[in-house]
């Protein structure tokens, strides 16, 4: 793992400050969408508080290897590298897609702000401007998260699923060069990057089950001392929203990796709904359960849907590995 000041026109570390307190340190991975996230949550900070912010560019094993993420660790691997410089002191802080954070809290890290959600769907990238129901039988549609392979062979059981990696630019781009019909991406991923006309088709939240976390971003921290300057991000529904849709996977995930999806919303009325999902990779068979409860115990509902899934046989169908 390695950090550097980037260039790209923040100032200098270890520069004196203009006014007083030195730039906060913020760690990133260079990958387009992970600088547009960053530089997005530096504005906001800087904007609400005044104080400076320096992108810190880290390399992750995730960015290198081309491995399938589930050898060599899941969405984790993004994470762990800026965690590292986190305990390193190399970094203030570090935002995350709230979607590739494990469940399991760090030791000795704050999640400081969990900020407003962006688009919570998942959108079609397919050639001809297709949707997904003008694909032909056998046609080709690449991802690499088990959630949208189970939930495409559901809705398409006669297209061919094709596990791909690489982010956002590599994946269009199989499409472009003709070598798959279609990708399937996060709406709030495009959207970052300014790309959002490139999709062909948004599904709903009812047709493709979000991942657990989608579209938010999380923001983690060493030092207690910044939380207060770091919540200023924070949003309340939707940190209620997450926190549930994380507390079910959490319980979901407990000795198993099946494709599990969770959307929770805050209402005004300080109702909070959920649906959870849990699928069979296969498409074979899925479980989908919504109940609603008070936006004040997120944890109880993320419990109580869990407990409802199970209570349907979640259990036996995640055991069937395929
Ligand atoms: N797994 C990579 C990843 N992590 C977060 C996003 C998109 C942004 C988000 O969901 O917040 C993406 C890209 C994608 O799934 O297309």
């Amino acid at each position: 793992m390695t950090g550097s000041p980037a260039q790209d026109g923040s100032p200098v570390p270890g520069a004196p400050p203009a006014g007083g307190q030195p730039a906060l340190r913020l760690g990133t991975r260079a990958s387009a969408l992970a600088l547009a996230q960053s530089g997005m949550a530096a504005a906001a900070l800087t904007a609400a508080t005044g104080r400076a912010v320096e992108l810190v560019h880290i390399t992750t094993y995730g960015d290198t290897s081309r491995e399938a993420l589930s050898q060599i660790g899941g969405t984790g691997v993004f994470v762990n590298a800026l965690r590292e410089a986190l305990y390193a002191g190399e970094i203030d802080f570090a935002v995350h897609s709230l979607k590739d954070l494990p469940t399991a809290a760090p030791e000795g890290l704050c999640l400081a702000a969990v900020s407003e959600r962006a688009a919570v769907n998942d959108v079609l990238v397919a050639r001809d401007g297709r949707k997904l129901a003008d694909l032909p039988a056998g046609a080709r549609v690449g991802t690499g998260a088990a959630r949208r392979m189970a939930l495409l062979r559901m809705l398409r059981p006669d297209l061919e699923v094709v596990p791909i990696r690489g982010n956002v630019d590599t994946r269009i781009g199989f499409v472009r060069s003709g070598s798959l019909d279609a990708v399937v991406l996060a709406l709030a991923g495009l959207q970052r990057l300014g790309r959002e006309e490139e999709a062909t088709e948004v599904f709903g939240p009812d047709v493709m089950l979000p991942s657990p976390g989608q579209g938010a971003l999380a923001v983690e921290c060493r030092d207690a001392a910044l939380v207060p300057l770091l919540a200023t991000l924070d949003h309340r529904p939707t940190r209620a929203a997450v926190t549930a849709e994380r507390t079910m996977l959490a319980v979901l995930e407990a000795g198993c990796s099946a494709p599990v999806g969770g959307h929770a919303i805050a209402g005004d009325d300080n109702v909070l709904s959920l649906t959870g999902l849990v699928a069979t990779v296969s498409g074979s068979r899925g479980l989908k359960r919504s109940l609603a409860g008070g936006v004040d115990d997120p944890e109880g509902l993320g419990r109580a849907v869990a407990r409802a899934l199970l209570a349907e046989g979640a259990a036996e169908l995640m055991e069937r590995a395929a």
